[in-house]
């Protein structure tokens, strides 16, 4: 089983109008509340690749009922704690630009905080977890890390979505993957990358520092997989980008979703990209038939 977690889900009230006037009484043309969560992107994409998946995470309130209630039509699998406090509602302001309010999030009690726990005792040898998304204030900062442990003693794999420090300090468990893109890899270690080579020596670092597989993304430009063996590159799919929202929540459902079923990195390379390239080519999370669609573009080289 593949068990995606989002600690901070929301509902997205996403907002459409022209124009936004501020200090003034603002009309919109359309209103929607959707339910969004890095985790729960990933939980999609799975359930597009017929991939059983379990949402994990922390939902309570009307807002929580609500989210649920979305997951539920979409047929998304979730064992979520219920929280006494609300689940957040995130502003989406699509106008002439795009704004993004996200809230800070929910009050988690330790009581809750442990039923969460108790859920990793459900884990067994070949499970992967998967952790995306903000922590709320409640949480410790080093809450993914702390959980680490008891995922590796079941037997299981994990992926944390994280960067800087948190993404480092995952290492020592040694992750199934991780996925910075190229700025975040600069970023790592403050530098800055005049050629493929020199990145690529950077993204080897990480892998001798314990991650079992470095995907490197760089949006339309392609990516990299870098697995103990071999070093792999794919061009980006040729497309127009309407949507960057979730295109690498979906990488890593493609990679994690297929490399559940083959065992195979390469393989989880080259669907990660078709899924990464498919939701950036639409307005929502991609489905299906769009990344079969993408998928015949997607050629994956070995480069050493
Ligand atoms: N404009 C694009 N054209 C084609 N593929 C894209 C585009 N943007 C994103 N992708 C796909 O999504 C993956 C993740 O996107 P990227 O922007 O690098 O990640 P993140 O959202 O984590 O920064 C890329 O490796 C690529 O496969
Ligand atoms: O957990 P965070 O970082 O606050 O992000 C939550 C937001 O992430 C999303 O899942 C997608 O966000 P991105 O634009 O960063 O891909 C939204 O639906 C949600 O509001």
């Amino acid at each position: 089983m593949i068990y995606t977690v989002t600690v901070n889900p929301a509902l997205d009230y996403v907002l459409q109008l022209e124009k936004v006037n501020r200090g003034e009484v603002n009309r919109t043309n359309n209103d929607a509340f959707l339910a969004g969560g890095k985790g729960i992107n990933v939980s999609q994409i799975l359930n597009q690749l017929s991939v059983d998946n379990t949402a994990w995470g922390f939902v309570g309130g009307f807002t929580g009922k609500e989210l649920v209630r979305q997951l539920n039509q979409k047929r998304i699998e979730s064992d979520f704690v219920t929280i006494s406090d609300n689940t957040r509602v995130n502003v989406k302001i699509h106008a002439e630009k795009e704004t993004e309010i996200n809230a800070a999030g929910p009050n988690i009690t330790d009581q809750e905080i442990t039923a969460f726990k108790d859920r990793l005792n459900d884990l067994k040898k070949g499970d992967i977890v998967v952790m995306s998304g903000s922590l709320t204030p409640s949480l410790p900062t080093d809450f993914y890390q702390s959980l680490l442990p008891t995922i590796k003693e079941a037997g299981a794999e994990f992926v944390v979505d994280t960067t800087g420090q948190a993404l480092l300090d995952t290492l020592e468990y040694k992750p199934l993957v991780i996925k910075p893109n190229h700025h975040e890899l600069a970023d790592l270690f403050g530098v800055t990358f005049d050629s493929s080579d020199v990145m690529l020596e950077y993204a080897q670092k990480l892998l001798d520092m314990g991650a079992q597989n470095v995907m490197v993304s760089m949006a339309g430009e392609g990516g990299f997989l870098l697995t103990k063996d071999h070093v792999y590159h794919a061009k980006g799919a040729v497309g127009t980008a309407v949507n960057s929202v979730g295109a690498g929540d979906s990488m890593i459902a493609g990679f994690v979703g297929t490399y559940y079923k083959t065992q195979d990195p390469k393989e989880g390379f080259r669907i990660g990209m078709a899924c990464g390239a498919a939701t950036a080519f639409t307005k929502d999370i991609a489905v299906k038939s769009q990344i079969d669609a993408v998928l015949p573009q997607i050629k994956v080289e070995q480069i050493s």
